[in-house]
């Protein structure tokens, strides 16, 4: 039996890129969509099969599908992860943006359900590596400096792969880094946000898809590590493994390498 599948966000661009995914794939069924803000609930105006139900409110939902997929918005992704826990469904969240405490709020429902759960910053794989591999360099270099570069529509900054990107540096430090003390911004922002004592630069530019470096610094040396998506299939593949693995995990889990 294919492993039913409902796309939340499904005529963005992430969610246009997963549902043809999974129309390809005959272990996966696009078994729904939901987005809040459609006019008509009718498959054939989406060019979508007509076995996929089409809803544009949660409440007329019941348990349309085994995994919940969600490409929507910071604001919409929580509610929704929440909804598909509480009706039965494995949350996939894909969409950037949620808190820590919200990441805390899903973990502790996921458990109270007995559910699994999984939110991951970056379907690519050479995003995955690259956060190990920033990870162990903090343990060398715990002076650190991210750059993502995002196309011009990404409505929030930083990505969160640059938020995961900083978490997994401040965990694999071994010694605090060096306190930066930079009183004088002649322009403020100039050094970026700062999350984990890790500064973040946010570029957002047309023509970008979505890349990341992160630079170390240490005495009379550096490393840089870089990796880019130069099309949002390099997403397709980690989704798919995630729809498939995610309920072998016990309870919520964050990143992709989880169900690797
Ligand atoms: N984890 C990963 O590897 C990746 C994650 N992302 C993340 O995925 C998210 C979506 O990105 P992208 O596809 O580019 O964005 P888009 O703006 O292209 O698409 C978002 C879609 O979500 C819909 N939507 C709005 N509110 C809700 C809601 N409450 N529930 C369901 N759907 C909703 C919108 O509908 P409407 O247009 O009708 O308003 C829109 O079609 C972003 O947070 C992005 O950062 C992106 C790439 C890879
Ligand atoms: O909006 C995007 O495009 C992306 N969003 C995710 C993020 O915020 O990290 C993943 C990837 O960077 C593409």
């Amino acid at each position: 039996m294919p492993t039913t599948v409902l796309v939340a966000g499904f005529r963005g661009s992430m969610g246009q890129k997963a549902t043809a995914m999974i129309k390809r794939d005959p272990e996966l069924e696009l078994a729904a969509v939901y987005s809040p803000h459609l006019e008509t609930t009718d498959p054939a105006a989406y060019d979508l099969p007509a076995t996929t139900q089409v809803f544009n409110q949660l409440s007329a939902m019941d348990t349309p599908a085994q995994v919940w997929v969600d490409f929507s918005t910071p604001a919409g992704a929580f509610e929704n992860a929440q909804f598909a826990l509480e009706h039965g469904m494995t949350p996939i969240i894909g969409t950037s943006g949620l808190s820590d405490d919200q990441v805390a709020q899903l973990t502790k429902l996921a458990k109270e359900q007995h559910q699994a759960g999984l939110l991951v910053p970056n379907f690519g794989l050479s995003a995955v590596l690259l956060m190990q591999f920033a990870k162990q360099a903090a343990q060398y270099f715990p002076d650190a400096e991210i750059i993502e570069m995002h196309h011009a529509d990404k409505k929030d900054s930083p990505s969160g792969t640059a938020v995961n990107t900083a978490k997994m540096i401040a965990a694999g430090r071994k010694q605090a880094p060096e306190t930066v003390e930079n009183p004088v911004e002649t322009i403020p922002g100039a050094r970026g946000a700062n999350y984990e004592d890790v500064p973040i630069h946010a570029v957002r530019l047309p023509g970008y898809v979505a890349h990341e470096q992160v630079l170390f610094g240490g005495p009379g040396e550096a490393l840089t590590i870089r990796q880019d998506s130069f099309d949002r299939e390099s997403f397709m593949h980690g989704l798919n493994i995630a729809i498939k693995q995610v309920n072998r995990l016990k309870g919520f889990a964050v990143g992709l390498e989880n169900v690797l």
